[in-house]
């Protein structure tokens, strides 16, 4: 039979002929990226850190200090005392860096095509004010710009991380912990496998994350951050060259330390990144578990253990009106996937670099805020998810009621214990069990019945009488609240 569907229409695609305004072009600019367009108030206290005007201010706050710290050690002859209003001025450099500072820079970045260099002229500009013009020579002193860029860069990245990431992490832990206690009492069923297994309780299931969330925040928060001012390939050559009788390496290590980071005694030009990569594959762990505990509550959420607080005002579906939808742990799935690709890549790629160096390092570096960013929005959905969810326990408990056949794993090691204490006609335990309840729905009055008949000795056919499935939950109520309590 010839095809009766007609050809599709070849007329011109509705806009094409059409102008529109552009928005590459308009004032003030428009974000490509999300973190700069609808989730900037979640993510804005790291532009503070970890944006490129954030750099340019660590880089000036490196240089400033190295002058200051050349003089305060009068590393060179000739190196005159700094008066208190100088080093304020020159520390002014860096405090009055705003967005007009922002554009100066860029426009002296644009003829030099070299944004470390721009940095020295910017702060040179500046010497003559503070009286400081003769030593302009001393901006950027035997220094390459590696130099500057892993002093500003560990700068940058401890600050994000200790004010805030780890404050978004520990109130998401937080909530996790509040959690875990409020529920710890709330008896389950287990799925493993997805299938019926041993009983535990909601708040031991949730508390297993937070131990685990918890660890690799410790390692994060413990991580080092190194530091070198060694010169353009790691061997104070200039440094020697222009001052031969002074102990560089003691001299560069009491800066570093200075700045409050670790000094790394040997490298190439570049500080070698592998701390950097360290603390990338501990946020990209701890994203992964989060990740985990994301999915787990949104398959919670499904099948009716959590309900969902409508938010007033909000909308779940825009056409089924009754829906109100999981979306803070769908968006942070979302997150914490595009966070650990970038972490990841940045924990590849950082740690290798060609001979002394290349400089693949330096614009793969540039997604840092990106990487971290993309976390901490995610860790601002859970914290804001986990407040919007109502343990169902008359759900959950209407779910283990139905499931007695797991009390068959208590009968069965029960019926050992009698057996090994010398009660007879415990045989075959396990299979005996397994007859009763394999792949089967097993009622109370079914187990009770069995139990009856087994000929237990009198004090563990009360315990198994007594026992439901919702009492079935071993320890975990007691190790959710210890966990909770730490
Ligand atoms: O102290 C030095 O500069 C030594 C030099 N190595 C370099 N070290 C650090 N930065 C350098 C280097 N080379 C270039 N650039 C400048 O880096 C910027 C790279 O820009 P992007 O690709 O956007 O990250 C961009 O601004 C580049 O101009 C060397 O020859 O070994």
């Amino acid at each position: 039979m010839a095809n009766s569907v007609s050809s599709p229409s070849v007329s011109t695609p509705l806009s094409a002929d059409q102008e529109r305004i552009s928005l590459a072009d308009a004032e003030p600019q428009i974000a490509l990226g999300a973190l700069d367009g609808r989730y900037r108030s979640a993510v804005a206290p790291l532009v503070e850190h970890l944006s490129e005007a954030a750099l340019n201010r660590n880089r000036i706050h490196v240089e400033v200090e190295w002058f200051i710290h050349l003089c305060t050690e009068q590393a060179l002859p000739g190196l005159p005392s700094l008066t208190e209003e100088q080093i304020a001025g020159l520390r002014g450099i860096v405090t009055g860096f705003g967005p007009e500072e922002v554009a100066e820079l860029a426009a002296i970045e644009a003829e030099t095509v070299h944004d470390v260099k721009a940095v020295e002229y910017f702060i040179a500009r500046r010497l003559e004010s503070l009286g400081l013009a003769e030593l302009t020579p001393l901006v950027h002193f035997a220094c390459t710009s590696e130099d500057i860029n892993n002093l500003s860069y560990a700068v940058g990245i401890r600050d994000a991380v200790e004010q805030v990431w780890l404050p978004a992490a520990r109130s998401a832990l937080d909530g996790l912990r509040a959690l875990a206690s409020e529920a710890a009492e709330v008896p389950m069923l287990s799925r493993t496998h997805g299938q019926p297994a041993t009983p535990s309780t909601l708040g031991k299931e949730i508390a297993v994350f937070v131990h685990r969330l918890d660890r690799q925040l410790r390692r994060v928060e413990a991580q080092e951050h190194l530091g070198k001012i060694n010169g353009a390939t790691g061997t104070y050559a200039a440094h020697l060259a222009a001052a031969p009788d002074v102990d560089w390496p003691a001299l560069a290590q009491r800066f570093v330390e200075k700045l409050g980071l670790t000094f790394n005694p040997l490298t190439t030009q570049i500080e070698s990144h592998d701390w950097q990569a360290e603390l990338y594959a501990d946020i990209a762990r701890f994203n992964r578990i989060l990740h985990g505990l994301c999915v787990d509550v949104w398959s919670y959420i499904s099948i009716g253990f959590f309900r969902q607080i409508p938010v007033a005002g909000a909308t779940g579906s825009s056409t089924m009106p009754h829906k109100v939808n999981p979306i803070r742990f769908e968006n942070a799935e979302a997150n914490l996937e595009v966070s650990n690709a970038l972490l990841d890549s940045l924990g590849a790629t950082l740690v290798e670099s060609r001979w002394q160096r290349d400089l693949t390092d330096s614009s793969g570096q540039r997604n840092i805020g990106t990487g971290i960013g993309h976390s901490v929005l995610a860790l601002s959905n859970v914290t804001k998810g986990l407040k919007q969810l109502d343990v169902a326990d008359d759900v959950i408990a209407a779910d283990l009621d139905a499931n007695w056949e797991v009390l068959g794993e208590a009968v069965q090691t029960v019926m050992r214990a009698e057996s090994i204490a010398g009660t007879t006609g415990m045989e075959n335990p396990y299979e005996r069990l397994k007859e009763l309840t394999r792949g089967r729905r097993v009622d109370a009055e079914k187990m009770q019945e069995f139990v009856a008949g087994l000929g237990l000795s009198a004090a563990a056919e009360e315990r198994l009488k007594n026992l439901t499935p919702a009492q079935y939950t071993g320890l975990a109520a007691r190790l959710a609240e210890e966990s909770a309590r730490r």
